[in-house]
């Protein structure tokens, strides 16, 4: 395989400003490219990988904490309840302005009556630097798509992301400061039909360090049933997704992982396309 890496311009979402008809349309263009963007001036994050879910993120950190460290760990809980609460506001902001560069008033019809149910939960991992550093990396994390709707992923200075483009080319998706990066998961491939795209992505170790990150995943809620609403899909353009029970892919794709973060063989595509 080659080792020629292309990196490319991802547009960067500014909460700071209003968004401008010219922004959400270069927004819009890189969800349907990439599926990856950047965004800045939100709130700002933090760091060993364990799960941490929503709506009760304090209870559900602070049972890891206690295992973790067999101890009482109120503060390292409340860091994380923050930053769980701030995630939640943040994801529903970005998917607002999402909808908002799919088409006229979609934030409007969309947002209450299809997102307004999605939960998130937290992964924080801590990658070990790797032993030896063969062909110039290592891979961390294998290549994958989210089961997300959208995910927002804080990554330390170290780098390694990587998005992989429509040829196959994988692409770095660089550390930017003040910035965390944004991907968009199957869920919300499938809601959009295929209009915003779910990229795979892997995370690739150079350098004998230790990487943080620290994803945080939003999804629709478990029995939501997800069809492309009829203005989303266009008239006269086909529908490539059947309908399907959000909890049933979850549990195709656990039923056909081999390992916990292996390389996956089959996505939302496999699952509900319509060939
Ligand atoms: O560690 C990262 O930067 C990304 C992690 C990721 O893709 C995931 O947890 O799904
Ligand atoms: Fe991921």
């Amino acid at each position: 395989m080659s080792q020629l890496q292309i990196s490319v311009e991802l547009p960067v979402l500014d909460l700071s400003q209003p968004a401008h008809p010219s922004f959400l349309s270069t927004l819009s263009r890189a969800c349907q490219e990439w599926g990856f963007f950047y965004v800045t001036n939100h709130a700002s994050p933090y760091f060993e990988s364990l799960k941490v879910s929503g709506p009760d993120f304090f209870a559900s950190a602070k049972a890891s904490a206690d295992v973790l460290f067999a101890q009482q760990s109120s503060e390292f809980s409340e860091i994380l309840k923050e930053y769980g609460i701030k995630m939640m506001e943040l994801s529903k902001t970005i998917i607002k302005i999402i909808l908002m560069s799919l088409g006229n008033s979609y934030e409007r019809k969309f947002y209450d009556a299809e997102f307004i149910n999605c939960h998130g939960y937290l992964r924080l991992v801590n990658y070990t630097p790797p032993e030896m550093v063969e062909e110039n990396h290592v891979e961390g994390l294998g290549m994958h798509t989210d089961m997300s709707c959208i995910t927002v992923v804080y990554q330390d200075e170290i780098g390694g992301l990587q998005m992989r483009s429509k040829d196959g080319q994988w692409m770095d998706i660089c550390p930017c400061e003040n910035s965390l990066v944004v991907n968009i998961g199957d869920l919300l491939q499938a809601w959009s039909n295929g209009r915003l795209r779910s990229s795979e992505h892997r995370v690739v170790l150079k350098r004998q360090v230790n990487r943080l990150s620290l994803a945080f995943f939003w999804c629709f809620e478990d029995e939501k049933v997800i069809l492309a609403p009829e203005e989303v899909v266009g008239e006269g353009s086909p529908r490539i997704y059947k309908p399907f029970v959000c909890l049933d892919y979850l549990k195709f794709r656990e039923s056909n992982e081999e390992g916990k973060f292996e390389r996956i063989a089959y996505t939302v595509k496999d699952f509900a396309g319509i060939k």
